[in-house]
């Protein structure tokens, strides 16, 4: 569960007077999310959710984060708004941690995600691409290829533990991907992150997008490729072709592909599957037995990687060429 820090209720009542939130009614932790501790706020106005950011966050990312919700919000996407306190401030602290009000964004995420909702999910991705342009503050991907091999290096020792003879085809995932990662293909602010348990729906209609907490600045198409990945693979690990048309027609509906964006893609989606593998394998490999967090299983992504290494030809991802 993702509630790492406590916090008590009369402290809690002291940070709420930093804000026009209304009085307290109750409070309880979010048991879902890895990375930060999460509560639902019910006041004598909107409920809220309270985030306290936790150690892999770094502080001077969060008003990059907390601003791009803002910026996205204004321009007409669904996403949870910061709730600023009196002085102004997107930011505050309680229980020792950098704290902020977001907006409760209605919906549920789907367990079973079918193709008319990838459909919806590759629209709003390409909305969101859309509207945060012109965003001014930017943050590198410290998750993207500069930054694989170093992560690598901190499991490379105990992945044998993880599947015997990782070291080899992962040094040698990496070693192609440094010199066919592509260049000059477009770029804007991404989510970096967006999969089903970041998507809300009410019914079939999709309400909202959460969790920025890697967004950040980077090739549009890796975005879309981090997207096929979450969303497109059936639990027996095969590709389903009908999702991944569905999403990608639903993206260019909004914002088309160029081709040498669609060339990239198996390049993109082999990133991409690296990257989810290697934060998974770390977290595999550190997390300690017991730990009231669910830890992720890397080998769907080596799988994933697998997959995208023998594709021919983009349209093996259901475009028509
Ligand atoms: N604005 C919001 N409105 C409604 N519920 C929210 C909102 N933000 C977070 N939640 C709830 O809190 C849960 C965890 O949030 P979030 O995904 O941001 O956490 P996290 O710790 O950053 O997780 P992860 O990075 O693993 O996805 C969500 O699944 C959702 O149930
Ligand atoms: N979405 C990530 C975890 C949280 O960022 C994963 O599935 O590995």
């Amino acid at each position: 569960m993702a509630v790492y820090t406590d916090i008590a209720e009369d402290d809690l009542k002291w940070f709420l007077t930093e804000y026009d939130a209304g009085t307290l009614l109750s409070y309880k932790g979010i048991a879902e999310g890895v990375e930060n501790s999460n509560f639902l706020l019910h006041t004598s106005k909107d409920p809220l959710i309270l985030t306290l950011y936790e150690k892999r966050v770094e502080k001077s990312d969060l008003p990059f984060f907390l601003g791009l919700m803002q910026h996205l919000a204004a321009r007409g996407l669904s996403c949870p708004l910061p709730l600023p306190r009196r002085d102004g401030a997107l930011l505050g602290s309680l229980s020792g941690r950098p704290a902020a009000l977001i907006s409760f964004l209605e919906g549920m995420w789907l367990r079973k995600p079918e193709a008319r909702h990838c459909r919806e999910v590759g629209r709003a991705l390409a909305e969101m691409h859309v509207a945060g342009d012109g965003f001014e503050l930017k943050r590198a991907n410290a998750l993207s290829i500069d930054g694989w091999r170093g992560l690598w290096e901190k499991s490379e020792a105990r992945a044998g533990e993880v599947e015997p003879g990782l070291q080899t085809e992962i040094r040698s995932e990496l070693d192609f991907l440094s010199t066919a990662w592509p260049s000059g293909l477009p770029a804007g602010v991404i989510h970096a992150d967006l999969f089903p348990d970041n998507v809300f729906f009410l019914g079939d209609q999709l309400s909202g997008l959460i969790d920025f907490y890697f967004a950040c600045n980077d090739l549009l198409a890796y975005d879309v490729s981090i997207c096929l990945n979450a969303w497109c693979f059936e639990k027996d690990g095969a590709y389903n072709i009908t999702k991944g048309t569905a999403m990608l027609e639903g993206y260019q509906s909004v914002r088309p592909l160029s081709d040498a964006e669609i060339s990239a893609l198996p390049v993109l989606s082999r990133g991409s599957s690296l990257r989810f593998f290697l934060t998974r394998l770390y977290d595999w490999l550190t997390t300690p037995e017991g730990a009231m967090v669910t830890k992720k299983d890397p080998l769907e992504y080596l799988r994933k990687l697998r997959f995208h290494r023998q594709i021919k030809s983009p349209a093996e991802y259901g475009l028509s060429l």
